[in-house]
């Protein structure tokens, strides 16, 4: 394997088994230790390369910043964020939507400027600019389906994957904002500086996804 000391910011939680997964059928053989140990920094010397695990909207900061030269972050991330970094490749995991949410009794027409709790404050408020709606935005950092249902916010902007934590909490889906996957990101800077490196990286990817969506 050709790959010089490349360092890869890989995000934990969710997209984590999934990204490694396809990791591993890309041909790049990661130790255990990867969903064994609670290590930040893994060494996968026999492959040139090294990992850092970070909180997922964090991602795209330490790829920015050069510390790591590619990544992998979900598409909301990558809006929310607006980092100055190159979107490669959708990988195609971690499939969720963004959606607007309210009680099912809420009058859309109702407020002037309707407070709308969200995760992502900056895709929510560029969302209703193009929409022409006025808003009034309060930053959550999670539980967003709680703000409707205690009176915090009109509607709330999150996550939708199986809609299971709308239901449960007497919500219903108002809009479908986008489609969200996962994103290989790489820093413009090593994109020139380790081009031969990264680009057989996302053609490995792009194999393995290719042949993922043969067999779909
Ligand atoms: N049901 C879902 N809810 C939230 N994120 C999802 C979902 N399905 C896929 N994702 C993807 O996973 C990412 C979030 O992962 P995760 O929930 O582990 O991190 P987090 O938001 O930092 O969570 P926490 O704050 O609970 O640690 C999102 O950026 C999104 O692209
Ligand atoms: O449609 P579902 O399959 O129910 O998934 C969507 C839920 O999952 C996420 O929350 P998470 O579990 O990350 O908790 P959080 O509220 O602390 O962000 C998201 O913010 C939604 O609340």
């Amino acid at each position: 394997m050709s790959n010089e000391n490349l360092t890869v910011a890989m995000p934990k939680g969710r997209i984590f088994d999934e990204a490694v997964e396809l990791l591993r059928k890309a041909g790049y053989s990661l130790p255990p230790e990867f969903e064994e140990s609670r290590k930040l920094i893994i060494e996968v010397p026999e492959a040139g390369m090294r990992f850092i695990l970070a909180k997922p909207m964090d991602v795209p900061t330490y790829v920015e910043h050069g510390v790591a030269d590619v990544g992998v972050a979900g598409k909301d991330v990558m809006i929310e964020e607006k980092r100055d970094i190159y979107e490669v490749l959708d990988l195609k995991i971690s499939a969720c939507y963004m959606a607007v949410a309210s009680l099912p009794s809420y009058n859309p027409n109702s407020e002037v400027a309707p407070k709308i709790a969200s995760k992502y404050p900056n895709l929510t408020s560029e969302y209703f600019r193009e929409q022409g709606e006025q808003v009034e935005i309060i930053k959550l950092n999670g539980s967003i389906e709680l703000a409707p249902i205690i009176g915090l916010a009109d509607r709330i902007v999150d996550i939708v994957s199986t809609g299971q934590t709308l239901k449960e909490n007497g919500l219903v889906e108002l809009e479908t904002m986008m489609p969200i996957t996962s994103r290989f990101i790489v820093n413009p800077v090593s994109y020139r500086t380790k081009s031969a490196e990264i680009d057989e990286m996302v053609d490995r990817l792009a194999d393995v996804i290719a042949a993922k969506e043969g067999r779909e």
